[in-house]
């Protein structure tokens, strides 16, 4: 394939056009034209091809990239319950979309949230299949390290995304194992098998012959078809829909600047959580009263797009590691050191830039807190009487011994939310880690949808963060493992001092309430928004990922997720895309 900013032979059209090149996108086109040769495949993308870009190359750059021209910058509305505080939603603006600017993480969750999916009323997903799509992307590599051995469940070694396990793990970071093993968390050397549960060291989206960033641009793009043509700095505005006795069917795409493309088989959304339902919207699919506002035609009523959005909520501690050890923290103090560090990666050497995290643990709520009986009523009341398949499934996932509900990551440098020590002040120049966790199955659901005053602008993302008794509680359960996690050996003989919260500064259930409402933050996941659900559910899209009420117009991304999983979601967009593949080519050619 070519990237090319313009392409003459739009003007005749194409016979399947996908909208956004992230994640999804990419790898769907690209698998679309290896499997249908004869087709003309066109692949739209806001943003601009960076292969050479060092923040998304650079495994250690991770981070780098979000606030640049590379990210949508994309915010929430004041969340009520985290004290009107406005948080950031960071989302890929670049040919491979978030798979470039993600923080590398490459995991699994349970076989039974994949099962779930199927279980939600959509026939045909299930882990078996799921865990074969998924496989289909990956090219793992061991890397000689103990944790993962190359016969090992969970591991293909011949598709196109590349993972490993860091080969740089800091000193300060070997009693992580020890430390949650003394907790009851047993080690998992099989965590890409359908069983997460346990203390590992997991894999990150790194190409080990380069030590690069593996992504969806850089690794599926080059296995593309000649007949596949992607257009990078392009924005769609809406997808054209006309109506005939079968019902409405999707006959191409309205470019930004007015221009139209046209399909003659089909056209694919993949442009994330946030902006596939906001494209369902403006072409006039959708809520009603949503359309209407906005001054949109409304063609096809469907009152699920926007709606379900679900995500993993983050909350952190970090502790100043003791002299002797080096943290990830040097590089920003430290030019000469950085700029040694940089050359010997770029000559693919060991490098403190290779690293990107590694030290994981997930566990259920009992493994955590031992009784959760707490947490279980409160989710029941927080659920009611709601029959939502997402909320029903969390439930019954609380009581499921093999489905983590807490990750917990030890992170290398400062990654909290009162900022690295200012310059100048005393623990400039010092290290730290940081205990991010995770809460896996936050029963939040909010919206994204359309600005109705401006409805090209951006959307208006309400994720309701931390809106029931139990999101709450499970934030401050989580808050507090970190701290105990912390003040276990081996991994409290590495520290001097807590340096946020502050171990005199937050020790009573209030103070750590206080903290949560003040620091929690999104990991990043967001899903559901055109979920994958019976219409009568508030589904967007049937088991086929088609669009109710339109033969062939389809979201293929994480927007389609209908249940939220226990783990980082990259590994499940390639399984979507596919699969997404697999059942666009199987149906034409049976
Ligand atoms: C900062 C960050 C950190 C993360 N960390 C991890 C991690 O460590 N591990 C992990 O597994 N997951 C992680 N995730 C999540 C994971 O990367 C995403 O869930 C996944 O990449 C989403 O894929 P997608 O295809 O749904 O959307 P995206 O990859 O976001 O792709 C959507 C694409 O559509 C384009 N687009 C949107 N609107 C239009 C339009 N109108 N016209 C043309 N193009 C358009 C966008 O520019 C974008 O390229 C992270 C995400 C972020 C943002």
């Amino acid at each position: 394939a070519t990237v090319k900013r313009k392409d003459a032979s739009w003007r005749k059209g194409y016979d399947y056009i996908i909208v956004g090149g992230g994640t999804a996108g990419v790898a769907l086109s690209t698998r679309l034209s290896q499997g249908l040769p004869d087709s003309k495949i066109l692949l739209i993308e806001a943003g601009p091809a960076a292969f050479d870009e060092l923040g998304i190359n650079v495994p250690g750059k991770k981070g780098s990239t979000l606030g640049t021209q590379y990210d949508w910058n994309f915010t929430t509305i004041p969340q009520p319950a985290l004290k009107n505080r406005v948080l950031a939603q960071n989302r890929g603006k670049v040919l491979g979309g978030s798979s470039a600017l993600n923080l590398l993480t490459y995991d699994r969750a349970s076989a039974s949230e994949y099962d779930g999916w199927g279980e939600v009323g959509n026939p045909g997903w299930d882990f078996d299949t799921f865990e074969d799509m998924m496989d289909r992307a990956e090219n793992f590599t061991s890397a000689d390290t103990e944790w993962y051995d190359d016969d090992n469940d969970g591991i293909n070694t011949d598709g196109p995304v590349r993972g490993t396990i860091n080969r740089f793990i800091p000193a300060h970071q070997n009693g992580w194992v020890p430390t949650l093993n003394s907790l009851g968390i047993e080690t998992n050397k099989e965590y890409m098998s359908g069983n997460p549960l346990g203390v590992m060291y997991s894999s990150s989206s790194i190409d080990p012959t380069h030590y690069n960033r593996s992504y969806s641009a850089n690794a599926y793009l080059p296995l593309a078809g000649p007949r596949l043509t992607v257009m990078t700095d392009t924005t769609v505005l809406k997808v054209n829909l006309k109506q005939d006795h079968h019902g409405y069917y999707a006959t191409g795409v309205t470019l930004a600047n007015g221009t139209v493309i046209n399909a003659t088989q089909e056209v694919i959304l993949s442009a994330g959580s946030f902006q596939s339902p906001g494209l369902l919207e403006l072409s006039g699919i959708g809520n009603k009263t949503v359309l209407a506002a906005a001054g949109i035609e409304q063609l096809i009523e469907l009152p699920g797009v926007g709606e379900n959005l679900q995500d993993h909520i983050r909350i952190q501690t970090s502790y100043q590691v003791k002299e002797n050890y080096t943290s990830f923290d040097i590089l920003r103090y430290n030019t000469t050191y950085a700029t040694e560090q940089l050359q010997l990666w770029f000559e693919g050497k060991y490098s403190i830039y290779d690293y990107t995290g590694s030290a994981y643990s997930f566990m259920t709520w009992k493994q955590a807190i031992g009784n959760d009986s707490t947490l279980r009523a409160l989710a029941q009341a927080a659920v009611g009487s709601s029959k939502h398949p997402a909320d029903t499934k969390k439930l019954e996932w609380l009581s499921d011994p093999t489905i983590p509900q807490l990750e917990v990551i030890m992170s290398d440098g400062y990654t909290g939310v009162k900022g690295y020590p200012a310059i100048g002040t005393a623990l400039y120049g010092k290290g730290f880690f940081s205990l991010l966790a995770a809460v896996m199955h936050p029963l939040s659901r909010g919206t994204v949808h359309i600005n109705s005053s401006d409805p090209l602008g951006k959307p208006i993302i309400d994720p309701n963060y931390l809106s029931n008794g139990y999101d709450l509680q499970a934030a401050i359960a989580a808050i507090k493992k970190c701290r105990q996690i912390a003040t276990t050996p081996p991994l409290s003989d590495v520290w001097d001092s807590e340096y946020e919260p502050g171990l005199e500064n937050v020790n009573t259930d209030a103070e750590w309430k206080d903290f949560v409402l003040n620091t929690t933050l999104t990991i990043y996941h967001p899903v559901g928004t055109c979920a994958m659900l019976p219409r009568m559910d508030g589904g967007v899209v049937d088991p086929k990922l088609k669009v109710y009420g339109t033969r062939n117009l389809r979201v293929v991304d994480a927007s389609i997720i209908p249940v939220l999983i226990s783990a980082h979601m990259q590994t499940a967009v390639y399984g979507i895309a596919e699969m997404a593949a697999d059942i666009i080519i199987g149906n034409l050619n049976s």
